[in-house]
């Protein structure tokens, strides 16, 4: 697995303000789409490129344009929702798969309810979108998914890790064989006794869209 923690003064700035418990959920919205570009635009370093051939008022000249097969964008819902926006505005040829995961509060289980993917994932770049990365049960799922259907190519962006999650996704990734990146704005210290990162920003999907029982 390779882990890419975004060190940039705009990133630490934007995530300090979606820490702090004062934010609210219109500000953190428009906080946590501002950041994932910023994000977006380290995990699509590798995007894949083809020549193209074009005239400029001036001249004409070689460009590059996003080349096929287009890349697949997942969010894991719900909060991977909040940041897909934010990652599609970078990359707006990209198909878009649906992954709806949560985590049961006291076991820390990540289970499916919904599941919106393209058959055949062979070849291409695929970029999760989930901004907590804290036990990794929730990423670890989603790749097993991904992988069953040919994926070799995952980048999953974060927009906080911890640890102990990232140690779970690397185990997980190697036994695999696929590899994975992991773009995150920031590795935290821990997890607390309920699997929050600590410091964490609490739940993120609570603070995008309110609290739903
Ligand atoms: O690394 P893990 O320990 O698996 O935890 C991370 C998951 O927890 C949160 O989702 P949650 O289950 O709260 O669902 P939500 O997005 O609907 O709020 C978060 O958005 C991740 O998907
Ligand atoms: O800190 C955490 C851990 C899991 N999910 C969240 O939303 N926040
Ligand atoms: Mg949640």
């Amino acid at each position: 697995m390779r882990l890419l923690a975004v060190d940039h003064p705009l990133v630490a700035h934007k995530l300090t303000v979606l820490r702090n418990v004062r934010t609210d959920s219109p500000t953190f919205r428009r906080l946590a789409d501002e950041l994932v570009t910023l994000l977006a635009y380290e995990a699509t370093r590798d995007a894949r490129v083809a020549d193209v051939q074009i005239d400029t008022p001036v001249a004409p000249t070689v460009g590059v344009k996003l080349s096929s097969p287009k890349p697949l964008i997942v969010p894991i819902l719900r909060a991977g929702l909040g940041m897909l926006d934010g990652m599609t505005r970078l990359l707006p040829t990209a198909e878009v798969g649906f992954l709806g995961m949560i985590r049961d509060e006291e076991t820390l289980l990540a289970t499916t309810y919904a599941r919106r993917l393209p058959d055949d994932l062979t070849g291409r770049q695929i970029y999760v979108l989930d901004p907590m990365l804290a036990t990794g049960g929730t990423l670890a799922a989603a790749v097993d998914f991904l992988v069953e259907r040919g994926a070799d190519d995952i980048t999953a962006v974060c927009l906080l890790a911890a640890p102990e999650g990232l140690r779970v996704v690397e185990q997980h990734t190697a036994e695999l064989h696929v590899p994975v990146t992991v773009v995150t704005a920031a590795v935290d210290e821990r997890l607390n006794e309920k699997g929050y990162i600590v410091p964490g920003l609490g739940d993120a999907g609570d603070r995008l869209y309110g609290i739903v029982d």
